[in-house]
């Protein structure tokens, strides 16, 4: 191919409306100068009650613009990616790749084998020659039951990858894929092989689901394949020796074809060395060892890190993410390509808001612009080499047809014996690896701070969004769980920012100053707990005592604070909406936004600092992918799921009635007086104080009127109706 004939294998466009953005966020902005004029020209004497309150909402409006202009480096200048699949098989289907596709699961009763191996099918099944694809699963709860599971899949497999990839359906996880398609298919001889396979899948499920539920592998099936044995060292998932299964491997063993004799994916299972006396560093851990593991054994040069609860939703992404990495003029710098995190069991107004919506559509092409996007973990695509620590230099070039013919010659039993060496505890010692190599060590977000080291070594990223999820995940199903997970991501943001890794030290010099600043927007979650907790409790108690902290309501200078606040939740509004959500579901999103911050934030925010005081320790909550039965109808039925007590809860509650009291106290005053005078003087506070009482709604119901087992803990009533009395006490006197 001559170089005038360059075709690109993708293409960037900028978003357009760019104009109306602007007028709209500089109108804002003098919105908010405006404030501030009144914040410094208004403040209450020496003398007159209330003037630290007022001090501390004028602090607590500050950090929210500050916060806000931060947000808006990554709405400047949205891109998005289209790819070219048909030019990049044209020039290159001959001479793929090798890719290593990385699985993490780390324990079988939060993470059913069942629901792991159907992502790991749903992976083999992708859209690419079988002898350049290896799947790595590591068990980190170094279960026989996964191990089990696993043995069935690549039995399974035999029918499952024929069968997919003969009538191309999509998506490729069976349990998805079967119970998406129940309309009768219209092509006979499909229909009639679907429901054979269901059935072997169906009977794959029961042995798996059964074998699992009683604790016992079927003696039979224990005879029947060697790996079983490795548990006889195995006494707790924190104390065994390295297992390392080749279950299927292509070349060598005769075994591993299809019912078409077509060859199977490589498939790997590992539990890597555990001891008591070893930090295992959680999911960083893991997959550094699979990275020297899949090294020894398929070293593909392109790497797909999943977790095991993502299955692939599109076989086409491998695919598109090559486009990235391949093409002739663009790729050189490119990283990794980091697909969104889209879920599978979000309810028609996401409670929760686990949707990512404005992450994924509107912040990912945004932060594309910058220099590209945060790593954030599964469905990332990298180069291997990169990955394993490589500095970017003007003369990069990776020759992917030559990477390809690395092939190891030695028996299975062989490569699994040197490999076991490769995931023992004191491999690491002594080494690079968890810092300059691999997966960073030592933070909750691995993923957010090796991305950011690879891009300041001078690498770039992409990040992909096709209208095809690329992979569909589970988000967590209550309350409590949700705001778990956020205290871990909002504590290892905060973690790196205040780290030697702070990309504004950092980064200086080695990625764009706009990409520092929009690495802040995520680093910078946890401290907004602070204005926000002063924002939703001072103004509703101040209301007792007649102090008012903003205009009144007959003074000019209320326009402002009106334009503000208008502008920027229509704004939000109309971003939600436009990005395919729901007005409910932006509803919920934004009492999830005060929730968070009032509690996962809160919590993330003080253990991070203790943590830099030395007293507290890293650990990891795994989120849970099942739940009871009562609990999953009432997650379908969108009913707030509290359930068990917790401080967090307790927050929730507490704040919750704090506004009530004060809201009806001000109603009360409200009334009483004939001449208004109340009304004009704290009209803005009543309303904010309202507005968190409307927010609350699910909480007060929560609290007294459901009778169902996710209420409110009765502990949590008795205390938080306590707590919130004492305080209006306090703020009366
Ligand atoms: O000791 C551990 C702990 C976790 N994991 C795996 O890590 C993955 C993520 O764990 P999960 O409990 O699902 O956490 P999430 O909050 O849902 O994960 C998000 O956040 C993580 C960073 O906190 C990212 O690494 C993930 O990719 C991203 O999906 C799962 O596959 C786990 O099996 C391990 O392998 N070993
Ligand atoms: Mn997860």
């Amino acid at each position: 191919m001559g170089k005038d004939e360059y075709l690109p294998l993708f293409e960037t466009r900028v978003a357009r409306g760019r104009i109306v953005y602007l007028v709209y966020a500089v109108s804002v902005m003098i919105g908010i100068c405006a404030v501030f004029v009144y914040r410094a020209t208004h403040l209450p004497a020496a003398t007159q009650a209330g003037r630290w309150a007022w001090m501390g909402l004028f602090m607590a409006e500050v950090w929210f613009t500050l916060y806000w202009l931060i947000t808006q480096s990554v709405r400047w200048t949205p891109i998005y990616r289209y790819t070219f699949k048909d030019r990049h098989s044209q020039r290159y289907e001959k001479v793929l790749p090798k890719v290593d596709i990385l699985v993490c699961t780390a324990d079988h009763t939060v993470e059913p084998p069942i629901m792991v191996v159907n992502t790991i099918l749903s992976l083999m099944a992708y859209d690419y020659p079988t002898h350049n694809l290896s799947v790595y699963l590591s068990d980190d709860g170094g279960s026989e039951f996964t191990f089990y599971a696993l043995l069935e899949a690549s039995h399974f497999s035999k029918y499952w990858l024929p069968f997919s990839k003969k009538f191309k359906i999509e998506p490729r996880s069976p349990s998805a894929y079967f119970s998406k398609v129940c309309q009768p298919l219209d092509d006979p001889v499909m229909a009639q092989e679907s429901s054979s396979i269901k059935t072997l899948y169906e009977d794959m499920k029961k042995r798996i689901d059964d074998a699992t539920k009683l604790g016992q592998i079927p003696e039979q099936v224990r005879k029947e394949h060697k790996g079983f044995q490795e548990w006889d060292w195995v006494s707790s998932k924190y104390d065994h020796p390295t297992i390392l299964q080749v279950i299927l491997i292509d070349g060598r063993d005769p075994k591993a074809v299809d019912i078409e004799q077509e060859a199977l994916p490589t498939l790997v299972y590992l539990a890597r060395e555990k001891r008591p006396q070893y930090h295992h560093n959680f999911k960083a851990g893991a997959l550094n060892a699979l990275l020297r593991v899949s090294s020894r054994i398929s070293n593909g040069p392109v790497i797909l890190n999943v977790d095991c609860d993502m299955y692939s939703n599109n076989s086409e992404s491998l695919r598109d993410a090559l486009c990235f990495l391949m093409d002739e003029e663009q790729s050189r710098r490119i990283a990794f390509v980091q697909f969104p995190q889209n879920f599978d069991n979000l309810t028609k107004n996401d409670v929760y808001s686990s949707s990512l919506r404005i992450i994924s559509e509107v912040e990912l092409p945004g932060l594309d612009a910058n220099g590209g996007p945060l790593y954030i973990g599964t469905g990332c695509f990298h180069k291997r080499v990169v990955l394993c620590g490589r500095k970017y230099s003007k003369d990069e070039k990776i020759d992917w047809s030559l990477e390809n013919h690395t092939k190891v010659e030695e028996s299975t039993h062989v490569l699994e014996e040197t490999c076991k060496i490769l995931a023992s505890c004191t491999y690491e010692e002594n080494t690079e690896w968890g810092k300059e190599m691999g997966l960073m060590y030592g933070c909750p977000v691995e993923d957010v701070m090796t991305g950011l080291a690879i891009q300041c070594r001078g690498w770039r990223s992409v990040g992909f969004n096709p209208v095809r999820k690329g992979f569909l995940g589970l988000a967590p199903t209550t309350l409590l769980q949700t705001l778990v997970q956020h205290q871990r991501w909002s504590e290892g943001d905060l973690q790196i920012f205040l780290s030697k890794y702070c990309p504004l030290i950092y980064g200086r010099g080695k990625i764009p100053l706009k990409h520092q600043i929009s690495y802040c927007c995520y680093l910078l979650w946890a401290p907004n707990c602070l204005a926000t907790l002063y924002y939703v409790v001072v103004p509703s108690l101040c209301i007792h005592r007649g102090i008012s902290l903003f205009p009144k309501l007959s003074s000019p200078w209320v326009l402002p604070f009106v334009y503000v606040i208008l502008a920027k939740y229509g704004y939000s509004l109309g971003e939600f909406l436009c990005c395919g959500g729901t007005f409910q579901e932006w509803w919920n999103d934004q009492r999830m936004w005060v929730f968070k911050r009032t509690t996962s934030y809160l919590f993330a925010f003080t253990n991070t600092i203790l943590k830099l005081l030395g007293f507290a320790k890293a650990g990891f909550a795994l989120t849970a992918k099942v739940a009871d039965e009562d609990v999953s109808l009432r997650y379908e039925q969108e009913i707030m799921e509290f359930g068990a007590p917790s401080p967090m809860l307790n927050i929730l509650a507490t704040i919750s009635l704090a506004n009530l009291f004060s809201f009806v106290g001000a109603l009360k005053m409200v009334i009483m007086d004939s001449q208004f005078i109340v009304l004009d003087l704290l009209a803005l506070q009543i309303l904010l104080c309202g507005l968190v009482v409307l927010i609350n709604l699910p909480v007060y119901e929560g609290l007294f009127f459901r009778k169902d087992k996710g209420r409110m803990p009765t502990s949590i009533v008795y205390k938080s109706v306590i707590i919130a009395v004492v305080a209006h006490i306090l703020a009366l006197h």
